[in-house]
């Protein structure tokens, strides 16, 4: 679909996000002709700074962050589509300046992407409804964190929601922008095989892993007073639990798709306090190596607090209380500083009931479904196959897709796939309101916990796959994390 001609304003234009991730998207996609003309990007910050001085700041911190080389005659043509505003977002008088860079022009789109901290979201959106520029056609892009509990995104829902309509809000969840996600909605809706066996009968667990290898960087003031929880649990991987649980939505629209989504978070089961010691694991990473490097620990990193009990990973086990799901684990897992990184699902089918070659019925391996998010793109299933020779010899084997290779086609970062969207007016993979607080309503129990219990995370050695319980959680179930059951090299 051909994107109409818009005004883009970064809100945070000047920040670390603006500069690595939401810059560079625009410009890949420019430099793939997919933007109008004569579309501009309005980029706002308070820094006193003059068009040429903030045209620098772009060129030193947001081009190295583009991925492939750089085509220079269209980075130039991309910087003459920005335009530095300098305001204060929570004074309404300093919007005069907006209103100038906007064009008035009410067939144009016009998108307000707030990449700030959550805490401006009401002042941006009453300044805007104030100042008469929270126009019908326009449209609202919310940045994470949305909230930090149940309350405080009810309240982010309620401020924006007094300004804009639900179908002008696009609440970013840039997992819901990645290629695999969007295809395991392919690969459950567009083929007849896996449907009827996605569900009790034959799926045995699920267990969906984001491990990443860098530590907190930057981030630590947010980091800390967030955690592995609220950073990535709560949204990233129940949306791709999601995904992966959602009854089959009568079609892809948005809101086919959200009713879906929501139902699952629904019937999450609720923890108990035994179920809440038992089946969620907590740690922070301590000093280690990451591909041969040392790295400090979490309480070593500038300025962590010294005693700090912030959680840099999570692992639990979650049921969904339906017909679909009844007794099926899905284990989940997240952490910083682990030992590779790696982003993925994999989806296990119960063994078969009976063998009829020379082999016992335990010397063959379940099937098992991995679908792969990070580093690369594909899809792997797990079959028993009979090994070449005169014996009936079966051993696990591997179909294997990779999405780059079959399809040939350029890799699209998920940001780049989300602003398009926002540009475009779909609204399919971005979370509604009521999935965002079903989410923090069933998380909230956890970290009530967790405000109460004075123990500390469980240490882990960073570069490794986390701490020894959360191989005992799943373990307990006589399963293992996929990485564990695998041959060493
Ligand atoms: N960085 C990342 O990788 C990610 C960040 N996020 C979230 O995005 C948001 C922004 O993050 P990030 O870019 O890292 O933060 P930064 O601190 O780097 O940038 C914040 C931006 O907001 C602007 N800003 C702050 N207050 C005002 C104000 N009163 N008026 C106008 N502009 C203002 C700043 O402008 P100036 O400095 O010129 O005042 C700056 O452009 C945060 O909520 C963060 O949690 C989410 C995902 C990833
Ligand atoms: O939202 C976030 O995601 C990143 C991980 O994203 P990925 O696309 O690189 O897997 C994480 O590092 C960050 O802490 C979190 O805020």
């Amino acid at each position: 679909m051909a994107i109409s001609d818009f005004d883009l304003v970064f809100f945070g234009g000047s920040g670390d996000l603006a500069m690595r991730k939401l810059l560079p998207a625009m410009y890949s996609r420019d430099v793939c002709n997919d933007l109008p003309e004569s579309s501009r990007i309005i980029c706002v910050g308070r820094d006193d700074a003059t068009q040429e001085e903030f045209l620098r700041m772009v060129e030193n911190n947001s081009k190295p962050h583009i991925k492939d080389t750089v085509h220079e005659p269209s980075w130039t043509r991309f910087l003459q589509r920005i335009t530095y505003v300098a305001l204060n977002a929570t004074d309404v008088s300093t919007y005069q300046k907006l209103i100038e860079a906007l064009r008035d022009d009410p067939s144009l789109t016009r998108v307000y992407y707030l990449a700030t901290p959550p805490q401006l979201f009401a002042k941006i959106c009453d300044n805007l409804a104030a100042t008469g520029l929270a126009t019908p056609n326009s449209r609202v892009v919310l940045e994470k964190p949305l909230g930090r509990d149940l309350a405080s995104a009810k309240q982010i829902n309620l401020d924006v929601g007094k300004v804009f309509a639900e179908s002008q809000i696009y609440r970013i969840d840039h997992y819901l922008g990645k290629e695999t996600v969007q295809n395991l909605l392919a690969l459950r809706f567009g083929n007849i095989l896996f449907e009827p066996l996605w569900r009790r009968e034959w799926i045995s667990d699920v267990q969906i892993t984001i491990a990443e290898k860098i530590g907190v960087g930057n981030r630590l003031g947010y980091y800390d007073n967030s955690g592995a929880l609220r950073d990535m649990l709560q949204n990233h991987l129940l949306q791709l639990l999601c995904i992966v649980a959602m009854e089959p939505p009568t079609s892809i629209a948005p809101d086919a798709v959200r009713d879906a989504k929501l139902q699952v978070l629904r019937s999450l089961k609720r923890f108990t306090p035994t179920t809440l010691s038992q089946n969620i694991i907590r740690g922070q990473y301590r000093a280690g190596y990451i591909d041969g490097q040392q790295v400090p620990g979490y309480r070593e990193e500038p300025d962590a607090p010294k005693s700090s009990r912030t959680e840099t990973f999570v692992a639990m086990k979650a049921e969904i209380d339906t017909w679909r799901w009844a007794g099926v684990p899905f284990y989940l897992r997240t952490g910083k500083r682990m030992a590779d990184r790696l982003a993925e699902i994999v989806v296990r089918f119960k063994p078969i009931p009976h063998s009829i070659f020379n082999q016992p019925t335990s010397s063959f391996q379940p099937n098992s479904l991995v679908i792969r998010l990070q580093p690369d793109e594909g899809l792997s299933m797990n079959l028993m196959a009979k090994t070449p020779g005169d014996s009936m010899r079966l051993k696990q084997a591997e179909l294997e897709l990779d999405f780059r290779e079959q399809f040939k086609a350029p890799r699209m970062e998920a940001y780049e796939r989300l602003l398009l969207d926002v540009l475009r007016g779909q609204l399919t993979l971005f979370m509604r309101g009521d999935e965002l607080e079903a989410a923090w309503e069933w998380v909230e129990p956890i970290l009530e916990h967790w405000e109460q219990d004075d123990s500390a995370p469980a240490p882990y050695t960073s570069g490794t796959w986390g701490p020894a319980a959360a191989s005992a959680l799943i373990g307990r179930d006589g399963l293992q994390w996929r990485e564990e059951s695998l041959p060493e090299d």
